[in-house]
């Protein structure tokens, strides 16, 4: 092998690229943490929205989301015109959510584990699809019974800017670029801050096409 070849595998392997960023006291961002892993990530994400397929959830006030949804694992967060909430059960499908591939739960407790969240074992996985224009506006993750746990937050697909805000809806955010293979976590003294997603821009990914996935992993119940 050439000197020229092997710098080029070096700097083409996207596991080099793999960094920690701690974005504030609670939230830490994991870069190009998944590159390995996303192929058979795509594989098995496939095979969940063909068992409990992407929908529109409506707001409690009658709108729908924009992204389109669904779930896998014990709880999946539902939204209707009763509320936001965890159900065991697909209300499209009647039928429990698809199971959470073992694989997920693995990289979602090592990766809260290595910015210390100890013992975190996700029974939800919140799974939107985001297409162009699409966006998420600022909420807290509050359906959940405790919040002692982080939420994982796994980017696949075209990137988008994250809105990292505080504790109440009007202090500024900060903005946070999350691309494919990125694992955001927040938890501790951030697990309630207010969050959200600005529109996505048009592209094309070569494994995930004009969209953008995002898998929040949680701890529900
Ligand atoms: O898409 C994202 O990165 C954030 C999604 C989110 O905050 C949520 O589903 O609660
Ligand atoms: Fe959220």
């Amino acid at each position: 092998m050439t000197s020229g070849g092997h710098v080029q595998d070096l700097f083409s392997d996207p596991i080099e690229a793999r960094l920690i960023e701690q974005k504030s006291a609670g939230t830490w961002l994991l870069k190009s943490w998944l590159a390995k892993d996303r192929a058979s990530i795509s594989v098995q994400l496939q095979a969940i929205l063909q068992v409990s397929p992407l929908r529109r959830f409506k707001t409690p006030n009658g709108y729908s989301m924009s992204v389109g949804s669904s779930n896998c694992g014990a709880w999946g967060w539902i939204s209707d015109q009763k509320g936001y909430r965890y159900s065991a059960v697909d209300p499209l499908t009647q039928r429990p959510w698809p199971a959470m591939p073992e694989a997920w739960q693995h990289l979602a407790t090592e990766a809260a584990e290595l910015v210390g969240f100890q013992h975190f074992i996700p029974d939800s996985c919140l799974i939107n699809c985001y297409e162009v224009g699409d966006k998420m506006g600022l909420h807290q993750d509050k359906d959940e019974e405790i919040f002692e746990h982080p939420i994982v937050s796994v980017s696949l697909g075209l990137p988008i800017i994250f809105m990292l805000g505080g504790l109440t809806r009007s202090q500024a955010y900060q903005k946070i670029l999350l691309e494919d293979s990125d694992v955001l976590i927040w938890g501790g003294v951030d697990r309630l801050k207010y969050h959200g997603v600005q529109s996505l821009r048009k592209g094309l990914h070569p494994i995930f096409g004009s969209k953008r996935y995002n898998l929040t992993f949680r701890k529900a119940k």
